[in-house]
């Protein structure tokens, strides 16, 4: 499947397409380096637009090396891109971490997964069919 992109960072990449391709990265657009100070969150600009079909979405999600190593996370993981959607893509980091962290540009920030979805035809009833589990939720069976 084909996407467009537009790549208006500052970045000194290669081509943005290629990168993609290699591996779903994607990286902050910054005059210099922006700080983080400890609980402090911040959108991250990343120069990059999508023009994605009908029917898909792409998903933010963090890195796992930034949230172990740094203590590093999206707030609002998985962030989602409609398909509609023709601003910037901009990445919500979070520092969760007691020390600062600085986001240089280049800096590989987050990822991205292009999903499908469904379009659901919605039906409003007064009652569900019956299942084993019923309400049961939230740990009602235990630990073991
Ligand atoms: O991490 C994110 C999340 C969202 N967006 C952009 C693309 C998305 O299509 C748009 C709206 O996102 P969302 O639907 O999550 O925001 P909302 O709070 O529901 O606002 P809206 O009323 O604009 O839909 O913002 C980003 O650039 N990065």
């Amino acid at each position: 499947m084909k996407i467009k992109i537009i790549n208006r960072s500052k970045n000194q990449l290669p081509n943005y397409a290629t990168l993609l391709s290699a591996g779903m990265d994607i990286r902050a657009n910054v005059e210099g380096a922006i700080v983080l100070k400890p609980m402090e969150r911040k959108l991250i600009p990343t120069g990059l637009f999508l023009s994605i079909p009908e029917g898909y979405e792409a998903q933010i999600r963090p890195r796992s090396g930034l949230a172990l190593k740094s203590g590093i996370t999206l707030l609002n993981t998985p962030g989602t891109i409609d398909a509609d959607y023709r601003g910037e893509i901009g990445i919500i980091m979070a520092n969760l971490s007691d020390t600062e962290f600085v986001v240089r540009n280049g800096d590989r920030i987050a990822q991205m997964v292009i999903a499908k979805y469904e379009h659901i035809d919605w039906e409003e009833v007064s009652s569900l069919d019956e299942t084993q589990r019923g309400k049961g939720g939230f740990g009602h069976t235990g630990k073991e």
